[in-house]
């Protein structure tokens, strides 16, 4: 049995979904061979710690009655820094400005020799090269197919099961609350503010839900796109972003009306990268509802392949941090 040591840094929708996810594949990995310990749990106002393996359903129960994990003043770089371990789990707010605290987790990881699984896009929004760079000179690994389609495989998807096809073009949906809301907005008449507020109930909406009306969620989804898959050196600003803040249940019932669905669809190539609301078809492959995501790869040798799956939620992005996990230490 391998024993996989890991701290698990943010502690909110995502990092309670991978501590779940994790009590409910114990047997599953360790019929892989692999007995997952994880020795930190951190929020924003500090940590339980311990190196023989915290109690995670005592933590999530904490979590959820008294608010937070924090028994010591710890920080995350304090927890990389001080506990052996082998993997960051790193599930803080995206932020795209700073990069955040995950940046720095990020950083202080690999400076330590450790791997990194992540959800939290807003790293590898501004520092994709630096982060890329200093995980090879540690020889660390570092995966974040949680990052871009939730569930929906994508990234590892494009770089290893369609290894050496090369890739033209990824066209569709990569925001969850975004296509939640418009989904609603035609199909219920459910009011614009309503169907937000329930977004970030489910766990499905960024810590800042204007990231994802405002289409920087899915900008910075193309952004690790065309970096990770069209080895781009692109940032931010090098994409063009409409939100859907703009759009009304008018307009979405006058497109319904004339065959058509508006959806916010982001489009990546070696050439641009753009974000805005458009109008599909409404049997087209790219007109999925609710939180599903869907991206059509259109690809050298075998045409357009398209996949589709929940975009958001905390259980089901956990299924792409546990597979990232597995890819990692496991036998397979
Ligand atoms: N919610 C989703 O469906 C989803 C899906 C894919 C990716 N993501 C990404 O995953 C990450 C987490 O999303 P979430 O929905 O769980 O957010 P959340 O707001 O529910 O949770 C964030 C957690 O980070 C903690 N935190 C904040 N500052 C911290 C600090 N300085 N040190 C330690 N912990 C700190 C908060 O206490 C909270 O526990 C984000 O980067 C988000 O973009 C979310
Ligand atoms: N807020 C994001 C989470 C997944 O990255 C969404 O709604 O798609
Ligand atoms: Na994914």
């Amino acid at each position: 049995m391998k024993t996989v040591r890991c701290s698990i840094l943010g502690f909110g929708a995502i990092g309670q979904g991978v501590a779940e996810v994790l009590l409910m594949k114990k047997e599953y990995l360790e019929s892989i061979g692999l007995e997952v310990l994880v020795v930190a749990v951190v929020d924003s106002k500090g940590a339980t710690v311990n190196p023989e393996g915290v109690d995670l359903a005592d933590c999530l129960a904490r979590k959820r009655t008294v608010g937070t994990v924090a028994i010591e003043k710890l920080t995350g770089v304090e927890i990389i820094r001080s506990i052996a371990h082998e993997l960051v789990i790193e599930t803080t707010p995206t932020n795209i400005v700073t990069g955040g605290v995950g940046l720095q987790n990020m950083f202080t990881a690999f400076e330590t020799g450790k791997d990194v699984v992540t959800s939290n896009k807003g790293p590898l929004t501004l520092k994709y090269r630096e982060l890329m760079e200093a995980a090879k000179a540690a020889g660390s690994n570092f995966r974040f197919e949680a990052t871009v389609g939730g569930s929906m495989p994508v990234i590892n998807l494009a770089n290893e099961v369609l290894a050496g096809n090369q890739l033209k073009s990824i066209k569709g949906i990569l925001n969850g609350t975004c296509n939640y809301i418009l989904t609603r907005m035609l199909e219920e008449r459910a009011s614009y503010k309503d169907i937000l507020t329930e977004s970030m109930e489910l766990g499905i909406a960024e810590t800042d839900p204007t990231y994802d009306v405002e289409g920087i969620d899915t900008a910075c989804k193309l952004v690790i796109l065309a970096n990770a898959i069209f080895g781009r050196d692109a940032t931010y600003k090098d994409v063009e972003v409409t939100g859907i803040t703009k759009i009304t249940p008018e307009a979405l019932e006058m497109a319904y009306e004339r065959g058509h669905v508006i959806k916010l669809i982001g489009e990546v190539s070696r050439e641009r990268i753009h974000v805005a609301p458009r109008l599909v078809p409404i049997n087209h492959p790219l007109a999925v509802r609710g939180i599903l995501n869907v991206a059509s790869i259109d690809t050298e040798l075998a045409g357009e392949i398209t996949v589709t799956g929940k975009g958001a939620g905390p259980i089901e992005t956990a299924s792409a941090v546990l597979s990232d996990l597995v890819a990692i230490y496991g036998n397979r």
